[in-house]
């Protein structure tokens, strides 16, 4: 009977951190943030104000992912499409790294936290640019959670670009054609040092991938909610691990 009351409490009210702490916690957790232009238009703000609140996101779920144990936590911050929005926002949003770090560097640091950025950072403004490079100086030797920020990444212009150095390789005599498998293929990837994401969750309702991780994703499980962005908790991550570790992971085994 008590079993099933805290099954039902559970259910109910969420999963308690210590009953998540017994099971399996995903080595590399990935998350596609979205939901934070309609949390904003849904309050009658600027789209700004859901970029910030997500921003207060960030900082909510990297402490306590590195709670949890998860090893790395790769956050898809920014899209080579999303230079396609209007330049106000676009502007807003590359300071945001800025912010972040003047804000939270400091405890990033006193957590142990190590900050990489992945994608095509040469594009980036400068100013922003400065502030990551500090912050991946700063953090590099950190042994705690890794924290991955995707900024100005795509997956397929990762692959096209792995392929050219790969074919290159193969044009200088550094490798041969018949070396060329599946495990030297992600060495020429920008994750080559990070295993492939265990866990992935997508905010906001949306269920496709959009160009992020196409590679690495292979074997992810997928965990898709409704809820904004702005809104997630850490109830709703300790949700998706929980679902993590109900499935029976086969990897395309039986
Ligand atoms: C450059 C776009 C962008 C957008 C953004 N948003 C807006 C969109 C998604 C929701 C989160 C808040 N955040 N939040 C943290 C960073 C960040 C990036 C690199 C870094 F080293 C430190 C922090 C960030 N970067």
């Amino acid at each position: 009977m008590f079993e099933k009351m805290k099954r039902w409490k559970n259910k109910e009210e969420g999963h308690e951190k210590e009953t998540i702490l017994q099971g399996p916690i995903p080595a590399h957790v990935a998350i596609i943030m979205d939901g934070n232009g309609r949390w904003a238009k849904k309050r009658a703000l600027p789209r700004m104000a859901g970029h910030y609140e997500g921003m207060q996101t960030v900082r909510k779920i990297t402490r306590f992912a590195n709670e949890l144990g998860v090893k790395v936590l790769t956050l898809y911050a920014f899209s080579t499409e999303n230079w396609k929005r209007p330049k106000t926002e676009v502007d807003y949003l590359m300071q945001l790294p800025e912010q972040f770090l003047n804000t939270f560097l400091p405890e990033l640091i006193e957590e142990n936290v190590q900050v990489r950025v992945m994608g095509h950072k040469e594009q980036l403004p400068s100013h922003t640019l400065r502030a990551v490079n500090k912050a991946i100086e700063e953090t590099k030797q950190n042994t705690g959670l890794i924290l991955n920020f995707a900024l100005n990444y795509g997956s397929r212009a990762e692959i096209v670009h792995a392929v050219q150095k790969l074919v290159d390789d193969v044009q200088n005599g550094a490798i041969q054609t018949s070396d060329v498998n599946e495990q030297l293929f992600h060495s020429y990837l920008m994750t080559n040092d990070l295993p492939d994401p265990d866990l992935l969750i997508r905010t906001s309702g949306e269920i496709r991938l959009s160009n992020f991780m196409l590679w690495q994703l292979a074997y992810t499980e997928f965990w898709f909610t409704d809820i904004l962005w702005p809104d997630f908790t850490e109830q709703h991550f300790l949700q998706a691990v929980h679902e993590f570790q109900q499935r029976s992971r086969r990897f395309g085994g039986v």
